[in-house]
């Protein structure tokens, strides 16, 4: 099977490459992809240290996809380095976010390998929030379009 396994309930993901402009500039956009990690249906928040403007604000782990790799792949490495466990992507949301305008988000839902425990290695707090607590933590606004689709899948079964 591919690497991309899940089910695909977007569109194109991880639309990065060159935005040609009419007035003819072109800029690069850089794909980041955010893993929501579904657990007893509840998701894992992770809380910024970094930069100060993000600090103390909430996000889903993840971040910028390198040249070569997959959606897919970015995610995992991402979710290794920064809460040291393995995750399998279950299916992408819909929707993709522009992050300032340089960067787009995506957001993945996924589950922890057997026997994987997150520990942040980068954020200085994680909480894992039920459907109802969603709106209990101050996100960073590129995720906020996310949670009404998190909502659902929670509420679901979030996929696993
Ligand atoms: N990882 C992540 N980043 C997000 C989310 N929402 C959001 O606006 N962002 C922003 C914060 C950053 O400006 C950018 C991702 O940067 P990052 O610092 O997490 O990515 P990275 O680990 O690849 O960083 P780097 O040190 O290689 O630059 O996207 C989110 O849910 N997850």
């Amino acid at each position: 099977m591919s690497r991309r396994e899940g089910v695909d309930l977007g569109g194109e993901l991880g639309r990065a490459g060159e935005v040609h402009a009419a007035n003819g500039s072109v800029r690069t956009m850089v794909a980041v992809v955010g893993a929501a990690i579904v657990r007893d249906g509840r998701v894992l928040a992770a809380r910024r240290t970094a930069p100060p403007e993000a600090a103390g604000r909430w996000e889903l782990p993840g971040g910028k996809v390198e040249p070569g790799e997959s959606a897919d792949e970015a995610l995992v490495r991402e979710i290794r380095e920064e809460l040291g466990c393995d995750v399998e992507v279950t299916a992408w949301l819909p929707g993709e976010v522009p992050i300032g305008d340089r960067h787009v988000l995506s957001v993945a839902l996924a589950l922890l390998a057997a026997g994987e425990d997150p520990e942040p290695r980068e954020h200085d707090e994680i909480r894992w929030l039920t459907a109802a607590e969603l709106g209990d933590v101050d996100w960073l606004e590129p995720d906020r379009p996310f949670l009404p689709h998190l909502r659902d899948a929670l509420a679901d079964g979030g996929g696993g």
